[in-house]
């Protein structure tokens, strides 16, 4: 793999800075709250798995609105999730979505949620709409994602491209699209449009499994709700918020596979003491080191 050598490695020391801390004076609607439009028929796993990850993360509220069988087991699952639209601060569109097999209501509602110029981030069965998105946009493709994304009529690109310097691609993705760009992989890159340039390596390779991609859109999506205000007066905000995602994702992955196979669940479940070690002060004022 061919890769140039200007690509920041995101570690605990950046992160720490992009979790949001509440505050005696904060409730639940100044934290942020985030709308999440995933799940489909074929999918409703991956609706509950993103809400997981994004109620892990910490977050005011999460606001999902989804087909009625991905609802149902969100709830089942976290009681604490609202089902009714209303206010939201930031976007999580398209895990476990089929661009194939959406519905004209479906894409209708996914295309006002891009125009409504509010942090979004945009996995899977969304990518296809992102021209529609008029706010901070972070897109989430794995390699043949990505290949869809760039590819042109008479100009394939292909996931074996991506694969031989996933970096490079992702750069150019970001410069192309004009939105931050997380490529997931075993090392993760995010570039934004602006030529920032963030790599997450670490994640143990047990990572790759069934609905992993799904958690990392709701870590990522709880942090742009908690963010909306700065992502607005910071253009450097959404890449370092997206690398901060995906740090927490491979830290949680380390720490709940502890050496053996997990579940995307488990990754999930793994957040809140990911997040704790990340902001413990050490002994001596020096901030304790998370491992992966
Ligand atoms: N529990 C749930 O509800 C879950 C729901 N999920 C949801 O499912 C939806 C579809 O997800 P998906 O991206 O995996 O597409 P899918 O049609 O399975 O693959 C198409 C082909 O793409 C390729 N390919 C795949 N990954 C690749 C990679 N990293 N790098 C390169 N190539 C890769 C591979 O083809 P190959 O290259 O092997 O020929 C594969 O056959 C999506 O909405 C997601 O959110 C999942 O999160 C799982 C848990
Ligand atoms: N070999 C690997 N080592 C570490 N992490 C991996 C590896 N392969 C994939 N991952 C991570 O697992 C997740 C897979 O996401 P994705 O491809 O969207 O799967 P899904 O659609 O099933 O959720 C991504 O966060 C990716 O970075």
């Amino acid at each position: 793999m061919s890769e140039p050598r200007d690509w920041l490695e995101w570690d605990e020391r950046h992160a720490r800075a992009w979790i949001d801390v509440p505050q005696p004076v904060d409730d639940k609607y100044s934290r942020g709250v985030l709308g999440v439009r995933t799940g489909s028929r074929q999918y409703p796993g991956a609706a509950v798995l993103g809400v997981e990850a994004a109620a892990r993360t910490g977050v005011g509220m999460v606001r999902y609105l989804g087909p009625r069988r991905a609802s149902n087991l969100v709830l089942q699952r976290r009681p604490e999730v609202v089902t009714v639209p209303g206010r939201v601060e930031a976007w999580l569109l398209g895990s476990g979505m089929d661009a194939a097999a959406r519905d004209d209501g479906t894409a209708t509602a996914l295309v006002e949620a891009l125009a409504a110029g509010l942090p979004t981030v945009c996995d899977a069965g969304v990518l296809d709409l992102i021209a529609h998105a008029t706010g901070p946009t972070v897109v989430t493709p794995h390699f043949r994602e990505l290949a869809g994304l760039l590819s042109r009529p008479g100009k394939p690109v292909t996931a074996a491209q991506i694969a031989v310097s996933p970096g490079e691609w992702a750069g150019r993705a970001a410069t192309e699209l004009g939105v931050t760009v997380l490529l997931k992989g075993a090392t993760t890159f995010v570039a934004s449009p602006g030529g920032v340039r963030l790599r997450v390596t670490g994640a143990p390779a047990w990572l790759a499994t069934a609905g992993s991609g799904d958690v990392l859109a709701g870590i990522l999506g709880a942090l742009l709700a908690t963010h909306s205000a700065t992502i607005d007066t910071d253009a450097d905000a959404l890449v370092a918020l997206a690398a901060t995602a995906a740090l927490v994702h491979a830290l949680a992955a380390g720490r709940a596979s502890n050496g053996g196979p997990i579940t995307a669940l488990d990754v999930a479940g793994a957040v809140p003491a990911t997040i704790a070690a990340l902001l413990a002060p050490a002994p001596g004022g020096r901030r304790a080191a998370t491992t992966v």
